[in-house]
């Protein structure tokens, strides 16, 4: 049916399937569908199957079946594996195998050059390109000098160590000094076991480079595999529709073969919003991707182009009204209240293919648990095995667009590496986010965590998934590199070859049933295969379960950035997100499956630096014992660290400087600001007293089955007035949460001690030389803390913060210091 050479089919086919009995009203009913129609079916699978393959006399394109390639009727859906697909590159094949050999060797494609190739640990180095060079790596340059600092370093820790153990076991006579030198004890080993987790990013860090021209030279654009693109979305009210539609529209506008690529939205809100907004982008964009291809827009997400300076012409004007008027009439549905789905006007215009587009909201139940992102994902990638089955498969959140047209491109340049392919799991682009404010107050860049530990990581097995912005090779979803593990009904199989068109009766149905919620019942769903469950950053989870299989992945970090994404622009969003990662984090670090035990066990270093992540929460540990304890024997005329003589002074100031002075050099290595460094050690701070001991509580609140954890999702509404204040890098505060409490009980206590110390130094009776590095702390402290100061006494704001935590936090920092002094001190 779909495909054929001379047929032109509107852009605007539409079914609606609800259930075995959706199915059935889908012919009677055609392409109108009301409101209540889809109100009505919450929580049941929908398909909204936008199946467009449109053409014109002039940009004639060949749908036929390729010679040797396994194509489906609907034009070349591919069989879904990548072997086979492969079998079509014979000559990239060999070309590539000569460049990759062993020892020095050069490309059989355009001019001979030499190209080094260096075994680097398992890993090939290679930075001479040539025509045919798809990708290299390079070591960084900084490698030896962090292998040299991290033995040094740790001679440091152990003399401190040794220190504390030794005043533990010899000095501490009484109830003071014992709990003070456990405490310390305590917390510099937490921050010493992070600290020896983060080398397992500095032993061997790589930048990667790829060549897409290159890709080109050596295969037809028409001959990449096929892509399905998984786009989530749960809560229509914190993830505006019109948001997941510029996400789709972005995609799928990219420079591929789109009739290669299906897009899935699952939307575990089951709104009529968001089945509604699909309906109108997928006749969007038969205009929208036409323009783009004509004016080579490189911002295919139609409202960041809108809102970037273009010169504008008839043209522009045209397509940003038609834009304009679909964001007007999905904003307001709700008022019109009934939906109809116009009958295609858009035909004539267009003069390609469109992706497939699939609404899918699987079936949810109350006895059986959905497993959040996790389990939407996996409802996905049976509904995609069944439909297109493609051997590429792109994830995203509903909050990251496409910024790149040639995006799926660079992954190419890695899984067409027959080097690489073997082991890849996927690909992943660093997580980058728009609309940050210029020094980034929350840190919401997360630079380390998407940026430098990856290069770290990926001279290992490679980076960890960031659950967006990765290409995987649905085989892995499958068993590990070695073993297969064979789905239970063999549709669902990597390398099914799909022989129907999408919207056929059988096809709807068989997707139909593996979205069900009961499907996955006794299956292996969420343990070995697919995305897996147990953790609420499912992510982090199922890219270390891969890693630990034997699979591998690279890291891909263009100049310019793959995608663009939404970072919460409000302190408590913010506090929050962290909250349930730190929460999912602890699910891993305390289960079976331990990177600390099992997966140092399955793989050395890489596991070493997994436990970093899942141990994070603990910061909360060494953070909280140096906000409160040096200030609290400071009010008390204790001391507690060294004096400014003695040598082991010289052993704190190494050990603090030595660390913060390599954090930041990294940071301003790749190319950061001190501004936005010093606002990401602040965050670092904030977090250990909020959001990881807020996570740290729930969890164990969890483990005794006192409450459930739940997927609390991130608001990407932005408020006017709020976002003027954090373009003005203000913090928020405003409401009266508990997780405030704590960070305002650090600022007041470090002022009161600060201040106190100050003004026994400046009535002489201070001790300068033994509390010189309590004062020097409390002072360092107070500088963080200023945004809370500000916030509680300067503002006015809404802003603000409430009076109400400042007093409970006043009053808690009052009891703790009575508590302290009369007990201990
Ligand atoms: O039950 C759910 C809950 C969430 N989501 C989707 O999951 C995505 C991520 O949710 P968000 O609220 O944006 O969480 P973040 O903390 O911002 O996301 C980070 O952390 C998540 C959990 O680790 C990862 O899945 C994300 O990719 C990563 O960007 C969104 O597209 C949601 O629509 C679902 O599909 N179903
Ligand atoms: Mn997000």
């Amino acid at each position: 049916m779909i495909g054929l050479a001379s047929e032109v089919y509107p852009t605007s086919l539409l079914s609606n399937i609800t259930s075995p009995s959706g199915l059935a009203r889908k012919g009677k009913k055609g392409i109108g569908i009301t409101r209540r129609n889809i109100g009505v079916q919450r929580g049941k699978l929908r398909i909204a199957g936008e199946v467009s393959e449109l053409r014109c006399g002039k940009r004639k394109l060949d749908i036929g079946e390729p010679e040797g390639s396994h194509g489906s009727k609907r034009g070349k859906v591919m069989d879904g594996s990548l072997e086979s697909e492969m079998n079509n590159f014979g000559d990239i094949r060999s070309s590539l195998q000569s460049i990759t050999g062993d020892g020095s060797s050069y490309s059989s494609v355009g001019q001979y050059q030499y190209t080094n190739t260096k075994e680097m640990g398992g890993l090939r180095e290679s930075t001479t390109t040539s025509a045919t060079t798809l990708n290299t790596v390079e070591p960084l340059r900084r490698t030896n000098l962090n292998r040299v600092f991290a033995a040094v370093y740790t001679c440091a820790i152990f003399t401190l160590l040794y220190h504390h153990a030794q005043t533990l076991l010899f000095q501490s006579k009484t109830l003071l000094s014992f709990s003070i030198s456990l405490s310390l004890l305590v917390a510099d080993m937490v921050l010493a076991f992070m600290w020896t987790t983060t080398q397992s990013f500095r032993m061997r860090p790589v930048h990667r480079r790829e060549y897409p021209e290159n890709l080109k030279k050596v295969t037809k654009h028409d001959e990449f595999p096929g892509l399905d693109v998984f786009i989530c979305t749960a809560d229509p009210y914190k993830e505006p529709p019109m948001g997941v539609v510029n996400t789709a529209l972005s995609v799928m506008a990219y420079d591929y073969p789109t009739e290669k690529i299906s897009i899935y939205v699952s939307d575990d809100g089951g709104s009529a919003f968001t089945l509604f907004a699909f309906m109108e982008a997928a006749k969007f964009a038969s205009h929208w991707l036409p323009f783009c291809r004509k004016k080579d827009v490189m911002e295919r997400n139609p409202d960041a182009y809108f809102s970037s300076n273009h010169s504008w012409n008839s043209e522009t004007e045209n397509i940003k009204m038609m834009y304009e008027s679909m964001k007007v009439r999905i904003e307001h549905v709700v008022e019109i209240g009934k939906v109809l789905l116009e009958s295609s006007k858009d035909k004539d215009i267009t003069g390609n293919y469109l992706a497939n587009l699939v609404y899918v909201s699987r079936e949810k139940s109350k006895t059986s648990h959905h497993y959040f992102k996790a389990g939407a994902l996996n409802a996905l990638l049976r509904v995609s095995a069944t439909m297109s089955n493609a051997p590429i498969v792109l994830t995203l959140d509903c909050d990251m667009y496409s910024n790149d047209p040639e995006t799926p491109l660079r992954a190419l340049c890695y899984i067409f590496d027959p080097n690489i392919r073997p082991n890849l799991a996927f690909v992943q682009f660093p997580q980058r986010f728009h609309g940050i404010n210029k020094n980034d107050i929350y840190a919401s860049e997360f630079k380390r965590l998407f940026e430098l530990n990856p290069i770290g990581f990926d001279g290992l097995r490679g980076p960890n998934y960031v659950g967006t912005g990765a290409f995987f090779c649905r085989r892995a979803f499958f068993g590990d590199p070695s073993t297969f593990i064979a789905p239970k009904i063999v549709e669902l199989s990597p390398d099914h070859a799909v022989e129907e068109p999408i919207k056929s009766p059988s096809i709807l149905s068989l997707a139909h049933r593996v979205a069900g919620c009961n499907y996955e019942n006794q299956t292996k769903w969420g343990s070995k295969i697919g995305f897996r469950y147990g953790s609420l950053v499912e992510d982090y989870f199922t890219g270390y379960k891969l890693h630990c299989e034997g699979w591998r992945s690279t890291f891909c970090h263009p100049e310019r950035p793959a995608f663009y994404g939404d970072a919460p622009t409000n302190l408590l969003d913010m506090l929050n997100q962290q909250k349930r990662w730190a929460i999912g984090l602890l699910e891993v670090a305390f289960s079976k499956y331990s990177p600390v035990t099992f997966g140092i066990r399955s793989m050395g270093l890489m596991g070493l630096g997994y436990s970093h992540f899942a141990f994070w929460p603990s910061f909360s540990i060494p953070i909280t014992v140096y906000g409160f304890l040096p200030q609290l024997a400071l009010l008390n005329g204790v001391t507690i660290f060294p004096k400014v003589s003695e040598p082991l002074f010289f052993l704190y100031t190494f050990l603090f400087l030595g660390a913060y002075g390599q954090e930041f050099l990294e940071f301003v290595l790749e190319g950061e600001t001190f501004g936005k460094w010093w606002n990401d050690q602040r965050i670092w701070m904030i977090k250990g007293l909020s959001s990881y001991l807020f996570g740290f509580t729930e969890y164990f609140l969890n483990s005794l089955g006192i409450s459930a954890l739940g997927f609390n999702v991130t608001s990407k509404v932005v408020d006017d007035e709020l976002s003027k204040r954090y373009d003005q890098e203000i913090f928020e505060f405003g409401e009266p949460s508990p997780m405030f409490v704590p960070i305002t009980m650090a600022a007041i206590l470090n002022f009161f001690s600060f201040s106190w110390g100050l003004l026994q130094i400046i009535r002489g009776v201070g001790d300068m030389q033994g509390q010189f590095l309590q004062m020097l702390l409390s002072g360092f402290v107070m500088v963080n803390c200023w945004p809370i100061y500000e916030a509680i006494v300067l503002r006015s704001d809404k802003g603000k913060l409430p009076a109400k935590v400042t007093v409970i936090a006043a009053f808690l920092a009052w009891a703790l210091y009575y508590t302290a002094t009369s007990l201990i001190f």
